[in-house]
């Protein structure tokens, strides 16, 4: 099976995931001065007021907690998206003891951990599984977390996470509504990428948010058994573009370059 070791890791991964050669693989570095702004591009709306966390589980790769998406009621939609996508699961990317975690980088630096909602295109597709394997199919909000203060609502999720510390665990998680881990701005940055893990389908349009969200070292430090390595960065970021800007900035904002 697949992992983050020397035998295991992304550079083999080709080996039974050949599409790891693709041209739209994921994660990437990000270069903000490459972006180009394109102003058709609208806020993304997060519609997730009605919610339904159903548990959390240990996969032995991440540690996912799982909603229930059998209808609309808790969608992303706007910024690059045609259609509402259904909030399906969120996971993290630790890192190890004091190493950072992130996946996709900015300017080369990295985050201590990265936040990924899972959406899928249930307009077109008739479940995930088949929408995890079309260009179209996947929309993964990331958010980066950085060293700060405490965050009182990861405290959750950490202590939920001791419950499932080793590998194919699941226990009840309910009432959890993932709108309390975004920052204050959703200002983004967008490409068409993949999944960050086999099997590696070209089928995500990313949409990452700039501003990172804080959380305390021993909580960014948590690792279970699946704690994470780090996936090599494939590729460079281009057709990034950046939310509109905010009213109050508006005044001031450069025009866009495209
Ligand atoms: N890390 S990621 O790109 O968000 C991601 C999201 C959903 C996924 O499902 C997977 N296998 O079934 N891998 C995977 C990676
Ligand atoms: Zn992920």
């Amino acid at each position: 099976h697949w992992g983050y070791g020397k035998d295991d890791g992304p550079s083999i991964w080709h080996q039974n995931f050949p599409v790891a050669e693709g041209d739209r693989q994921s994660p990437i570095d990000i270069m903000p001065q490459q972006a180009s702004h394109d102003p058709n591009l609208g806020p993304i709306v997060l519609n997730y007021d009605h919610c339904t966390s159903l548990n959390i589980c240990n996969n032995g790769h991440s540690v996912v907690v799982e909603f229930d998406d059998t209808d609309d009621r808790s969608v992303i939609l706007g910024g690059p998206l045609d259609n509402p996508y259904r909030l399906k699961q969120f996971h993290f990317h630790w890192g190890g003891k004091g190493c950072h975690g992130s996946e996709h980088t900015v300017e080369g630096n990295s985050y201590a951990s990265e936040l990924h909602l899972v959406h899928w295109n249930a307009v077109k597709y008739r479940s995930f599984g088949e929408a995890a394997s079309a260009p179209d199919g996947l929309a993964v909000l990331g958010i980066f977390l950085e060293t700060g203060d405490d965050h009182r609502w990861l405290h959750t999720i950490t202590d939920a996470l001791y419950m499932v510390k080793y590998k194919a665990s699941v226990t009840d998680f309910k009432g959890f509504n993932p709108k309390c881990l975004l920052p204050s701005s959703l200002h983004y940055w967008t490409y068409l990428g993949s999944l960050t893990t086999p099997p590696l389908h070209e089928s995500v349009t990313w949409i990452v948010l700039k501003e990172p969200i804080a959380v305390s070292e021993r909580q960014a430090s948590f690792e279970c058994s699946c704690s994470l390595g780090r996936k090599r960065i494939r590729g460079y970021a281009w057709k990034i573009t950046s939310g509109p800007p905010s009213l109050s900035k508006a005044g001031k904002y450069a025009p866009p370059i495209n």
